[in-house]
């Protein structure tokens, strides 16, 4: 719950060491990208995705973010390049105040209006609790957003339209429709970015951004949270 999340949280990440010590960690997340430091790793497989839509189950707006939670009692939606088919648990989005900043991870200096994170776990481990403890538990995949103008002030109306500390129904939802063209990706160990802060995270993170146009967000998202909220969100063929 909104509520719930310690006033620690909330002075920032200078304090999250006082109640997360890992926060201090060598291998903490974001990152800055700087191309020039980049290794090419010919062993790395190109990464594939298989996500069930009927997998999605709820849409909430924490007060923080949009987060819409999925089904991973089971291998319903999985991918690699990794070893073994993650599962996917969650995703959410991070953006600013206005389009020049957003983006947790920098590339070359260049900080994105935003950025989709869909967080895994490695069902080798009997659950998500356990996989969090593991250097290989969770993979994120991230992508850049670029939005355009005036989609901050949009996405709040979105967030709006998602009562805060409401969370709705929401299903046939498959993530993959938002992925841009190609699929070239950096790759890291890290961590999550906000507390718990542990650094059982491979990093996948795409170079092609995608670009949201105010058409997207105004309509197809608010109109989706509007129905999501009144307990009609789109289901099977029904929409
Ligand atoms: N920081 C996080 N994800 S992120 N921003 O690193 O993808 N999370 C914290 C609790 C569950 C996900
Ligand atoms: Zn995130």
């Amino acid at each position: 719950n909104f509520h719930d999340i310690p006033l620690n949280f909330f002075l920032g990440p200078d304090h999250w060491h006082k109640l997360y010590p890992i926060a201090k960690g060598k291998n903490q997340s974001p990152i800055e990208i700087n191309s020039k430091d980049v290794h090419y790793d010919p062993s790395l497989l190109p990464w594939f995705v298989g996500y069930d839509p009927v997998g999605a189950r709820t849409i909430a707006n924490n007060g923080r973010t949009c987060k819409v939670v999925f089904d991973d009692t089971f291998d319903r939606s999985g991918y690699g390049p990794l070893t073994g088919i993650y599962r996917l648990r969650q995703l959410h989005f991070h953006w600013g105040s206005s389009n020049d900043h957003g983006s947790e991870h920098i590339v070359d200096g260049v900080k994105y209006a935003g950025e989709l994170h869909l967080v895994h776990w490695n069902p080798k481990y009997s659950n998500y609790a356990e996989a969090l403890r593991k250097y290989d538990g969770v993979t994120i995949l991230g992508i850049f957003l670029i939005l355009a103008h005036n989609i901050p002030v949009l996405l709040k109306r979105f967030l709006f339209y998602l009562i805060k500390g409401k969370e709705a129904p929401f299903s046939n939802f498959d993530p993959s429709i938002l992925f841009p063209k190609s699929w070239d990706y950096w790759t890291y160990h890290g961590s999550f970015t906000t507390p718990p802060c542990e650094e059982c995270v491979t990093w996948i993170l795409l170079r092609e951004p995608i670009v949201i146009s105010p058409d997207q967000v105004n309509f197809s998202w608010t109109l989706v949270s509007l129905l999501s909220c009144l307990g009609v969100g789109p289901r099977g063929q029904g929409g």
